[in-house]
């Protein structure tokens, strides 16, 4: 090999990357051939390069000899071959037949078995020649003398990567050249059947199952050529057995010959298969019981070109699964213990409207509360007679025949805080603007909070009936914050009600309806529930209990789930109306009991097929939490910022900036506009004049938000939850500093920071004063080390009287760079003599941190 020449060192890792093939099958060759190898950074020397080399020819040549004559059978037999070449790869045919590999040799045996694994599991699998190869090698067999056929194409089937399918066959490197192409006249004219899969898809088709043959085609093709060592087939292709293993064969598969020549004969695609989720070409193919290469085929002519490895989207499979008749059951698999992050695709057909979930928001005293008992009362009057209203975090109500879902806790801070856990609740919100008052800050908030949450607005003028009331003026000011009246030609809805009076409260009903009617509130009743707690408490006679909202399924009594880290079996189901239930759909909220624990207001919630199940998802989430609790921050903060953006995580840096006048606020918002960097923009979400609030740092946390305090602190609570939410808080005085710190993080060139880090400590027996060099401890180390250019503290009593560097340290006379525990050592403090016995000094270094 070329490779021997090379001056450097060759690695195992090298070499298999050169003969496209994994270190592990290199090494497994090695020890087989009895060659000392460790792993993969393992030196190749010269000699066993040879060896290796020697190796593969001698099983191709065997393959070859052997194989010779079937091919030409299986040729004629029409079968398709299973293994197309692969086309891509170069080799074209080589493909593997997982399944079986016959290989003569033991080695190759091994290493078929172990490129199997998780492919074909198809029983047919079969036949196929033998001859894995231990892959790249065979590939470049292949290769060579498949290229010519060129179809390519489909082929592909290895999950090497470079099959990829479509023709290229010239595109794997081929195995160093090593092997002559051989014969690749014949071959390719026979591996172009198999891999060709034109052919033989064809062909399988008819009959075939996937599997085998087509190696069949193929080895001939490439037995013929010598390539037959080491082929290496697809497993998907499943062994469309017609063949007889030519190649090694000896495995099994040679008993089972027969049995799969008559099996051939069967279609065995299935009726129905079940999809969970994405899957590659190669697991699709198998679960059709198709060759990769076919269903490879069928993609490009549905315009889809795809190489083995690549994911297929569950649209693209049911599209396919079309092509072949199958039909198709879409079960998506939840990642059971955070199952709240899985997204559930609904048949459209299965979706019906739901009720929309509202929440009030709006500045304080401006009649939130008041609007919420108006139009509960208002309407529980006309409601269900005889129920008794309960407080359970929302209440429903009906007009016009349609149901409205009121959260109940008004105010954004509530509502961020949920959305601050991941929690996606409302739907829309009623910003309450008392029409006496006008808009203020709490207000400006609330809209914020609600534009970032993405959800449709609708303002509520209340007050109307007082005397100062203009609610014009209110109009006239929401204009700057991008809430537009209709009839100013703006599309926000805006209703003027008095929730005292309750004076307007249908048409505001009417108006949500409205705004749900043109965002198709949906939703499947038809499966199991999930939904959020709302709130949750332990109540002395009824154990723990969580108001929760159904936004999904219907939530039935007996329903075993999981709350947050909780669990339990819906023992009693309660609406808001204090009726019991027997069941609750979408956009329904429940007060159930049942529960083992209590859980969080946020908690997301769904039920289980039984209690064992939720019991133990509850555990893996509580464990899960404990981790993550502990784990990394996965807000953005300016110090990783740089590595959100290359990592295309962040488009927009959200900002938050408070600031001590609404003058310098603005300025800083003009100027922070402007920065760009590689794509990404700074997007302010709030702003404001005051101190930073925990409201903000809520809202920060919500939106993956930093904070940006210009001449303004936190307030105390402030600091607290951003301590606990991790949300980064930066403060400044001059507006350059806060430009300058933004830019440079976004481009990656924050200043490192330093850490200081102790790296040992020593403590002073006794000490000596020289005239000239001042007062010498004579130390003894007692942990870590002492090291010359160290700084160090001197600490007396737990009390730190000196900070600075050693002017000294020394072994006996002679200098010393460091000291090791346990040792006596001498030292002096720069400019510092007050050293006394029984003094500690405490080294430590200042590290940078990788930001
Ligand atoms: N005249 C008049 N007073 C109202 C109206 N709505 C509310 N109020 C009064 O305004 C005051 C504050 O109302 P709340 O409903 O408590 O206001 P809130 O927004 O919930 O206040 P916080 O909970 O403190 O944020 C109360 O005294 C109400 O009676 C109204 O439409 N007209």
């Amino acid at each position: 090999m070329s490779k021997q020449e090379n001056k450097e060192k060759l690695r195992v890792y090298e070499y298999a990357k050169s003969l496209n093939m994994s270190s592990k099958e290199i090494i497994t060759i090695l020890k087989k051939l009895d060659i000392p190898v460790n792993n993969h950074m393992s030196v190749m020397e010269n000699g066993s390069v040879s060896k290796v080399e020697q190796f593969f020819k001698d099983i191709k040549s065997t393959a070859a000899s052997k194989q010779g004559g079937e091919a030409k059978s299986v040729a004629t037999s029409s079968v398709r071959s299973d293994k197309p070449v692969d086309s891509n790869k170069p080799g074209g045919g080589v493909n593997t037949p997982k399944s079986n590999s016959t290989t003569g040799s033991p080695v190759q045996t091994k290493i078929q078995q172990e490129k199997q694994v998780g492919m074909n599991n198809r029983p047919n699998s079969n036949n196929n020649n033998g001859a894995q190869r231990p892959s790249g090698q065979d590939s470049r067999n292949r290769t060579n003398s498949s290229s010519g056929s060129s179809q390519g194409t489909q082929s592909a089937n290895r999950p090497r990567p470079a099959s990829g399918g479509q023709g290229n066959a010239g595109s794997r490197p081929q195995g160093a050249g090593q092997r002559p192409n051989n014969g690749g006249g014949n071959s390719s004219s026979t591996g172009n059947r198999s891999g060709g899969q034109g052919q033989g898809q064809s062909q399988g088709q008819g009959g075939q199952r996937r599997g085998g043959q087509g190696n069949t085609g193929s080895n001939n093709g490439n037995r013929s050529n010598n390539s037959g060592g080491g082929r290496r087939f697809d497993d998907n292709r499943g062994g469309g057995g017609n063949f007889r293993n030519n190649r090694g064969g000896k495995n099994n598969r040679n008993r089972n010959q027969q049995q799969y020549v008559q099996r051939e004969k069967i279609d065995n695609t299935p009726k129905k298969i079940i999809v969970r989720g994405d899957m590659t070409v190669g697991e699709t193919a198998k679960l059709l019981h198709k060759d990769a290469s076919e269903v490879i085929k069928k993609l490009i002519g549905m315009g889809v070109m795809a190489t083995i490895n690549q994911e297929l989207d569950i649209d693209t499979i049911l599209l396919l699964a079309g092509e072949f008749g199958v039909e198709v059951e879409v079960k998506i698999v939840l990642e059971d213990d955070r199952f709240e992050t899985v997204e559930e695709n609904d048949d459209p057909a299965d979706l019906q409207s739901r009720p929309p979930v509202v929440t009030i928001m709006g500045h304080v005293d401006h009649g939130k509360t008041t609007l919420l008992d108006a139009i509960r009362s208002t309407n529980v009057t006309g409601g269900e007679a005889g129920g008794i209203t309960q407080h359970i975090g929302a209440y429903q109500v009906e007009i016009n025949h349609k149901k409205i879902t009121f959260l109940d806790t008004p105010g954004h801070e509530a509502f961020t805080a949920m959305r601050a856990r991941g929690a996606q609740v409302t739907d829309m919100t009623i910003i309450v603007v008392a029409a006496d008052d006008g808009v203020m800050p709490q207000t400006v908030e609330a809209i914020n909070h609600a534009k970032a949450a993405g959800l449709p607005i609708i303002v509520a003028v209340n007050k109307i009936d007082k005397p100062g009331a203009d609610p014009d003026k209110v109009k006239q000011e929401l204009t700057n914050y991008e809430l537009v009246p209709e009839e100013w030609g703006g599309d926000t809805i805006f209703v003027n009600v008095s929730a005292k009076q309750r004076m307007g409260l249908e048409g505001l009903l009417e108006m949500i309806l409205l705004v749900a009617e043109v965002n198709e509130y949906k939703a499947n009743p038809d499966k199991r529930a999930r939904g959020t707690v709302i709130e949750a408490e332990l109540d002395k006679g009824r154990g723990p209990v969580a108001r929760i909202l159904v936004q999904h399924g219907t939530l039935k009594v007996g329903d075993a789930f999981v709350a947050g880290n909780c669990f339990g079996r819906v023992r009693a189901m309660v609406n808001d109306k204090g009726r019991r239930l027997k069941e609750a759909g979408p956009s329904t909220p429940v007060e159930i009991t049942g529960l083992t624990e209590v859980p969080g207001a946020g908690d997301p919630f769904m039920v289980f097929e039984d209690e064992r199940k939720a019991r133990s998802i509850a555990e893996k989430r509580a464990i899960t939490q404990r981790e993550s609790d502990l784990g990394t921050n996965t807000r953005v903060t300016l110090d990783d910022l740089f590595q959100h953006i290359k990592d295309g995580e962040i488009k927009d840096l959200n900002v938050i900036i408070k600031g001590d006048v609404q003058g310098s606020v603005e300025a800083l918002k003009g100027s922070l506009a402007k920065i760009e960097v590689e794509g990404v923009r700074v997007k302010i979400i709030h702003s404001g004049a005051g101190a930073i609030t925990e409201s903000d740092i809520i809202l920060a946390a919500a939106s993956n938000a930093i904070v940006i305090g210009f001449n303004v602190r936190p307030e105390n609570q402030a600091k607290i939850t951003a301590d606990q939410e991790q949300v980064d808080i930066r403060l400044h005085r001059v507006i350059y500093s806060v430009i300058e710190e933004i830019e440079q993080a976004m481009k990656g060139m924050l200043d490192p920071i330093y850490k200081e880090k102790v790296i040992g400590h020593a403590e002073v027996r006794n000490t000596f004063t020289i005239s000239k060099v001042g007062t010498i401890a004579g130390c003894m180390v007692t942990s870590g080390k002492i090291t010359r250019s160290a700084e160090a503290r001197l600490i007396r009593d737990g009390i730190v009287l000196y900070e600075g560097k050693l002017d000294s340290l020394k072994r006996f006379k002679d200098d010393a760079k460091e000291v090791a525990q346990g040792y006596e050592c001498g030292i002096t403090l720069d400019k510092y003599n007050d050293l006394k016995e029984g003094d500690v000094i405490e080294a430590f270094i200042m590290e940078t941190v990788q930001r």
